[in-house]
């Protein structure tokens, strides 16, 4: 993700020498970036940090990193399911903390971002500078919502990719071959949330607007919509990924 987020940034034009990775593993950072296989431990506090790694892995990575944070940095977290509270704890000298949702296409600058977190009005606004090349970047009026958002904006890619895939599997299950079924189902869905994104109508307008009386659309949506089908499966794929972000912070909390 942190990766993806950096390719986002530098589409966007701000200049490679402003990073610094550090990454134990990556094997290559790109050109102009600053690459370090560990936090620099007598550098000067930077003025933005971001911790990108994984949520499992906060209390091992966490103490080389404090020095790097002064009153002067804005710390930036995406990592799922650990909270403010949790961040606070472990960087009690930060200037601003936030946790930020964004998802794999922060690279492209199409990201939706939930936003949540302390500071004042100009670290907000050092937020939001941050985030406009990654994608559509909006606060939440509470912590509360990150469980949710996290499970909309951040997984929801995963949910509509294997909705592509199922789309594409039932094309070549009902006799398409399957390359070619997966090239339409792709090339449609690309062209369906442009279009929607597009649009003045709502997404759910515009399904009606698809729909000919008495046509195909409909004989489709029937099955989708029947005893409220589609609608269920979405709200139970959401509230699984929510209450394991609920989870997740739990357990982060114990961790410390
Ligand atoms: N994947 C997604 O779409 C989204 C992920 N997130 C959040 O992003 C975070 C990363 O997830 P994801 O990108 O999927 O995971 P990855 O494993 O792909 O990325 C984790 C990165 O951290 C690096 N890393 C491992 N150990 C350390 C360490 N000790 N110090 C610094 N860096 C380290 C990894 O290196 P290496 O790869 O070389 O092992 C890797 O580059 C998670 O907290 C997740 O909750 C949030 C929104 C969306
Ligand atoms: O699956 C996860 O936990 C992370 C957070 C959102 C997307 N990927």
């Amino acid at each position: 993700m942190g990766g993806a987020m950096l390719a986002g940034w530098l589409a966007g034009g701000i200049a490679p020498e402003s990073f610094t990775v550090v990454d134990p593993y990556l094997a290559e950072a790109p050109a102009g970036v600053t690459l370090l296989r560990e936090a620099p431990a007598d550098a000067a506090p930077f003025d933005v940090v971001l911790l990108g790694f994984k949520p499992q892995q906060l209390a091992d990575s966490a103490a080389p990193i404090v020095p790097l944070v002064s009153e002067g940095t804005v710390l930036l977290s995406v990592l799922a399911g650990v909270d403010l509270e949790t961040l606070r704890r472990l960087f009690p000298a930060a200037r601003a903390i936030v946790r930020v949702m964004p998802n794999l296409a922060a690279a492209m600058g199409k990201s939706p971002i939930g936003l949540v977190g302390e500071g004042d009005a100009a670290s907000r606004a050092e937020v939001d500078g941050l985030m406009a090349p990654l994608g559509q970047a909006e606060w939440l009026t509470g912590e509360d919502r990150m469980d949710l958002v996290t499970a909309l904006a951040g997984s929801g890619p995963a949910f509509v990719y294997r909705m592509i895939d199922a789309l594409a599997s039932g094309a070549a299950e009902l006799g398409l071959p399957r390359d070619q079924a997966d090239r339409l189902a792709l090339a449609m869905v690309e062209g369906a949330a442009a279009l929607a994104a597009a649009s003045p109508n709502s997404p759910g307008e515009l399904a009606d607007r698809v729909a000919s009386p008495g046509g195909t659309t409909r004989a489709g949506l029937d099955v989708l919509d029947a005893e409220g089908r589609i609608a269920a499966l979405m709200t139970d794929t959401l509230r699984a990924a929510r209450d394991r972000s609920a989870e997740m912070t739990r357990e982060a909390r114990a961790r410390g």
